[in-house]
């Protein structure tokens, strides 16, 4: 097994200009391996994000039919990398909608895929209401891969939020969690870096976080700040807000350091849920008067 991943991190700003965000994407992934990364990853949606939900559906293609899929499939083959395409906006074997999350191998081959579980349905102040379920099929399971011999655990952006997904990877085998995102602005400043932290921390695994940055149309904004989190919950690569490459070597000897000393991952024990109780305000969980 392989000890050091050399990851980048892509941080690109997606539009409804396909060809554009695809020369964008090929500049930052040529730049990626000429930093010498053997492993570069690409935030979510990255190929292509528009406000009109027609638009979103016109470009959804089936992987076998999805130019960006084969350009980006082409680069990992020509520059002989790994690469996690954090997620396109494809269709599954039904014709329905999936973000779609992939790691393809430096053959060009696409090893596995991972459709993101968790809906972004979410009413942010200054945003319009976000209705990821209107257009997308959310998966149903969870995957692992293996990447220079390391077990990696696939998510997308919103699923952060559900640590007994991270939880559920960690248990079976992983040491590495991808997170590609598209965060936004808002949320971003309150929760980004302290729930990537905590995934990191609480499972012993690093953290890959490539993510969205900056305005893409209307009032969506990104976050950006492409994150590596060690196991020991320390940042060991934070992208700022600009477009471009941020690199990190991943030593997986750090997953043994941190899970030798603090062992939560073998510390989990079953207890009875709480019994509901009538005195609570289900909405505040404050006790009722
Ligand atoms: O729309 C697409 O096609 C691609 N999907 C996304 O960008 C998704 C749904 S809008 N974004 C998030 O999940 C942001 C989560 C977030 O910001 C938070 O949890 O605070």
């Amino acid at each position: 097994m392989v000890h050091i991943i050399n990851v980048a991190c892509i941080q690109n700003c997606a539009t409804d200009d396909l060809q554009g965000n695809l020369a964008c994407l090929d500049d930052l992934i040529h730049e990626a391996v000429h930093r010498g990364a053997d492993t570069v990853a690409l935030p979510e949606a990255c190929e292509f994000l528009s406000d009109d939900n027609d638009a979103m559906k016109a470009h959804a293609k089936p992987l076998d039919d999805h130019s960006a899929f084969r350009m980006l499939q082409s680069r990992a083959e020509r520059h002989r990398v790994w690469m996690l395409i954090g997620s396109l906006t494809a269709r599954d074997e039904n014709g329905l909608m999936v973000n779609r999350s992939l790691l393809v191998n430096p053959k060009g081959d696409l090893v596995s895929h991972y459709d993101k579980i968790h809906m972004f349905d979410a009413k942010v102040p200054g945003q319009k209401m976000s209705r990821e379920s209107d257009l997308y099929r959310p998966g149903t399971r969870a995957k692992l891969v293996s990447l220079f011999g390391a077990v990696m655990g696939m998510s997308i952006c919103y699923d952060v939020r559900f640590p007994h997904l991270y939880r559920s990877l960690a248990k079976a085998g992983a040491t590495i969690l991808s997170v590609p995102a598209a965060f936004m602005q808002a949320t971003g400043e309150a929760h980004w870096h302290s729930l990537l932290r905590a995934r990191a921390i609480e499972n012993g695994c690093f953290v890959i976080a490539p993510a969205q940055t900056g305005h893409h149309y209307g009032t969506r904004h990104s976050y950006g700040h492409s994150l590596i989190v060690d196991p020991w919950g320390r940042v060991i690569a934070d992208a700022g807000t600009e477009v471009g490459v941020s690199m990190g070597a991943i030593d997986l000897d750090e997953v043994t350091r941190a899970r030798s000393s603090i062992m939560s991952l073998n510390h989990d024990r079953r207890f009875e849920p709480p019994a509901p109780t009538a005195m609570q305000d289900p909405v505040n969980g404050r006790c009722g008067a």
